[in-house]
């Protein structure tokens, strides 16, 4: 996992960057572990359905992380970056996300226009990479992320196989997209599909 450049964060147990969670685990090894067992327990059941607005996006969040984290679907209050690049501000979080998830509704959901793999993947890149600048949660962004990626493909009519993801050079697609060259990201999406 890639750890956050975080500012000052309430949100951890004092002097450490380890997030306050609700088993009071202390160290970032085994909150990692009891966070995959409580997602993977969580994927078993059926997710919250929704509009495939930013509401459905928090909830879908709060689902996949209630067990861990009294903020689960909430959006974070601290400013946070990964390797050189700093996420949407906190502030602004809520009107940015407001503003996506419209053009996305816009798009039909990406139904629309999208009658062949690459078409939808061109989108879901442009998608995806808007949401991860945004980050709108403390952690959890990228598996949300994949999760609502998958409902997207669904609804568009194409099965998205997540075991397929290279991790390696879907990060490295993930980090260019980020400033501006979602072509990589298009490519990976494609190869999933
Ligand atoms: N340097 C970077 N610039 C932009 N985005 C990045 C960078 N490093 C990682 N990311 C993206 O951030 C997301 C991960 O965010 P976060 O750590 O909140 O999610 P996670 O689900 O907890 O972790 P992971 O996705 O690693 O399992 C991924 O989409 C990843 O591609």
């Amino acid at each position: 996992m890639v750890r956050y450049n975080a500012t000052e964060d309430p949100l951890c147990y004092p002097g450490t960057q380890v997030l306050r969670n609700k088993s009071g685990i202390r160290t970032q090894d085994e909150l990692e572990q009891f966070e995959q067992l409580m997602f993977g327990s969580r994927a078993e059941e059926e997710l919250p359905s929704g509009k495939l607005d930013f509401e459905h996006y928090c909830a879908i969040h709060h689902h996949f992380f209630q067990d861990v984290y009294d903020w689960a679907g909430e959006i974070r209050t601290i400013r946070t970056g990964k390797g050189n690049n700093w996420f949407c501000y906190p502030e602004h979080i809520n009107r940015q996300a407001s503003d996506l998830f419209a053009q996305l509704a816009d798009k039909k959901h990406l139904t629309a226009d999208t009658g062949t793999k690459r078409k939808f993947a061109v989108e879901a890149a442009w998608f995806l990479s808007e949401v991860n600048a945004i980050h709108p949660f403390r952690e959890g962004n990228g598996r949300i992320q994949m999760v609502f990626l998958t409902m997207l493909a669904r609804n568009a009519g194409y099965d998205l196989i997540e075991e397929m993801v290279k991790p390696g050079p879907f990060l490295t697609a993930m980090i260019l997209s980020f400033t501006g060259d979602c072509g990589p990201l298009t490519d990976q999406i494609e190869g999933l599909l």
